[in-house]
This record gives structure tokens, sequence and C-alpha cells, in this order.
């Protein structure tokens, strides 16, 4: 099915002209605490499609997207009468543009659900190129489908309320594009003063852009059988610093164990495929002085490497495999590493961040 993709900040109209077309019977919005409280009132006053939607609110986080969560938003589809010619709007970040996109996907195998990304992350990343799905036992999207929403509309008229932390989050999903794409492109995100842009137009530019990067590897690989690995680009490490952040109950948002597994990335492409150190350097300094370091130490690389055990790249548990680059935009799929080589990867990641 192919995707509408808007990039507006008329949200409220692009809303109605979907629902008009569409036509529902019952319409509901997966959404979270936050989203309800921050977005949802001004879009409710100015779209009455979503004014009359069955809201159904999950809690905030990542430690929510989970099979509790995803168990109760099935019960609230029952109970609202939710029938495969509903609509479900997912209106939140990438928990519930995941999690809801998988509830859509899953409930009465298959309700059409359009995503409304409020934060940076959700914008340039999660909602778009149909990945979705849930934690389990500890692993990263362990269960979930690859199901498009039949649109999604980009805005930045949501990030007013988004805190910096949430800013920088989503920041390093374009990095991680940028550096899947060229080095003007790292060369720019490096320079774009994210933290206090004030142009939004600016802003939804740069946006295109890096979705753009997104969607030409999807539209080449949408289920991940080559390429679309190219995505997962410092996420072998992520994904663990997350799983281990899950386990220890402390809090690590998605963009942060990015930014640090891109430069962990970074040292085995040195390491592996000559990665040009004057990069690895330029792309450590900007992630040690917008995101700090790790929490990691050496006592958790034991953990950090059976959770990559279960990376969803890896063929068999033995052989752990990772998205690296010989240059900006000169992509090594498929590379592996040693545990002795992501020790050591681990080890200068630590030194470069300053831990
Ligand atoms: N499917 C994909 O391709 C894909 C891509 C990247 C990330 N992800 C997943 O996305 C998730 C991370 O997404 P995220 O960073 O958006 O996190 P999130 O959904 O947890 O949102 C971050 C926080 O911001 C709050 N929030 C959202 N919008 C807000 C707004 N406009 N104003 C104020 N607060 C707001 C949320 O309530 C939450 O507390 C992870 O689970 C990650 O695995 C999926
Ligand atoms: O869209 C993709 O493909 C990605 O890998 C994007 C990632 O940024 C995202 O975090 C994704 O959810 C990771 O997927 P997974 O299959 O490694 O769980
Ligand atoms: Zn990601």
């Amino acid at each position: 099915m192919s995707q509408i993709l808007v990039f507006n900040n008329e949200v409220a109209a692009a809303v109605e002209a979907i629902v008009d077309e569409a036509k529902p019977n019952g319409l509901f919005i997966i959404t979270d605490t936050n989203v309800r409280r921050e977005v949802l009132p001004s879009l409710a006053e100015q779209s009455p499609a979503v004014a009359r939607a069955c809201v159904i609110e999950c809690e905030p986080g990542d430690e929510a997207k989970n099979l509790r969560t995803l168990s109760e938003i099935w019960s609230r589809l029952v109970a609202g009468g939710c029938s495969r010619s509903s609509l479900i709007i997912n209106l939140g970040g990438g928990v519930v543009t995941d999690m809801g996109g998988f509830a859509a996907a899953t409930f009465k195998r298959g309700v059409k659900f359009i995503n409304i990304p409020t934060t940076l992350l959700a914008a340039v990343d999660a909602s778009v190129g149909g990945k979705t799905g849930i934690n389990f036992e500890g692993l990263k999207n362990e269960i979930g489908v690859f199901r498009e929403a039949v649109a999604v509309i980009i805005s930045t008229c949501f990030f007013g309320s988004l805190p910096r932390e949430e800013l920088l989050s989503g920041y390093a999903e374009m990095l991680k594009h940028g550096l899947l794409d060229s080095e003007e492109a790292v060369d720019m995100l490096l320079d774009f003063p994210i933290e206090n842009c004030d142009e939004p137009k600016e802003l939804l530019q740069l946006l295109k852009k890096s979705v753009a990067v997104k969607q030409r590897v999807v539209e080449a690989d949408p289920h991940e059988h080559g390429l679309r690995k190219a995505l997962n680009l410092g996420h072998t490490m992520a994904h663990a610093m997350e799983g281990l952040a899950l386990k220890t109950g402390s809090h690590l948002a998605h963009g942060y164990a990015v930014a640090r597994g891109l430069v962990a990335d970074l040292v085995l492409s040195h390491m592996k495929h000559g990665f040009p150190s004057e990069r690895l350097h330029s792309v450590a300094a900007f992630v040690k002085s917008r995101y700090g370091a790790p929490e990691f130490t050496c006592d958790d690389y034991d953990t950090l490497i059976q959770l990559m055990r279960h990376d969803k790249k890896n063929i068999d548990p033995e052989t752990i495999n990772f998205t690296l680059l010989a240059a900006p935009g000169d992509i090594r799929l498929d590379s592996t590493a040693t545990p002795q080589e992501i020790t050591a990867a681990l080890d200068i990641t630590r030194d470069l961040l300053g831990c």
C-alpha cells in the first residue's frame, strides 16, 4: 500500500482531509499521558475528528512499551467497538507509533492507522518505514511486524513543549541518517543550531532531507533483507545499552543510546574499515558535548555483549552483526566483530566520551 507522507504544520487540516477521505467507522487515538496533556487539547480544538475520537492513553516512556500496555490497548479497542473499518491515530513519540502501530496491525489482523509524530525522533525516524513492535524480556523491539501507516503527518509544531533531552534524542537519528548519506550532510548537522532553532520552516526542511534518506532505503528493502540494515547503524550497541538500562531500571532515551552507539560503531568502523580518524573525533566531540558520557562501566561489558547476541541482524548468537562505515556514505553491511574487538571499541568509546 502506498503511504501518504505529509510535511505540513497545518496538522488539523491534514487530519480532517485524511479522515474525510477514509470515512472510518470509528476513530481511535492512541497516545501517552504527556502528549494527551501537551498536544491533544489544541489539536482537538482545531479538528472535529480528533475531538470526537475515542482516546486510549498509555503511560509514557520506553519502559511502558511492553506486552502489558499492549494488552491494555487491545482491551480498550475491544471495549470501544473498533472494527476493521475503523481508523487509529497514533499521536505521540516513537513509543506510541511503535506500540500503537503494532496494536493496529494485529487487532482483528489489521486496522488502518495513521501516525502523527510529536517528538523529533518519531518525526524523523519512528513514524515512517513500517517497523512496529514492543520490547520483550528486556530485549528491544523483540516482538513486532512490518506494517506501514496509511499516512504520516510530519510537523515541527509540537516541538515547543518537547524537553531538550527529547530534541537531542531525535537529533541522534538525524546524525545517523547524515552519516549514511555523505560528508556534507554530517558537516551540516554538526553545525546546525538544533537547540536554539527558532526557524520552524528551516527545521522542517532539514527533517524532509533526513526522512528522504530513510525513505530511499526503506523503498529499496522494506523488510530488511539487506540494505535496510544500514538504518541500524549504531543500534547493535545502542539496543544493548537500552537493554542494560531496562535491566537496571534506569532511564535511557533511545537517541542517547544511539548517539553513543554511533561513536562505538565509528570506532569499530575505524578499526575494521579504516573510517577516517578525524571524522570519528569530530562526531565523538559533538556527542560528548551534547549527550555526555555513557553510564556503563567495564563491569557491564559481558552483559552488553550478551544482549548484542540477540540483535535481529545476527544469523546466529555466536556472530554479532554490525552496520559499519568505511566513510560517511560508504556503508559496510554485515560487518562482524569478536567480543575482544567489541571490548576494545567500548573502552575507546568511553575514553572519547570522557568516562
Ligand atoms: N519504528 C522505528 O523505525 C523506530 C525508529 C526509531 C526509534 N524507534 C523507537 O522509538 C522509541 C523512542 O521514541 P521517542 O524518542 O519519541 O520517545 P517517547 O515516545 O518515549 O517520547 C519521549 C518523551 O516525550 C514525551 N513527548 C512526546 N511528545 C511530546 C511533546 N510534543 N511535548 C512534550 N512531551 C512529549 C513522551 O511522553 C515521552 O515522555 C523507542 O522505543 C525506539 O525503539 C522506532
Ligand atoms: O527503520 C529501521 O530500519 C531502523 O532500524 C530505525 C532505527 O532507528 C529504529 O530504532 C528501529 O526501531 C530499530 O529496529 P530493530 O529492528 O533493530 O529493532
Ligand atoms: Zn533508532
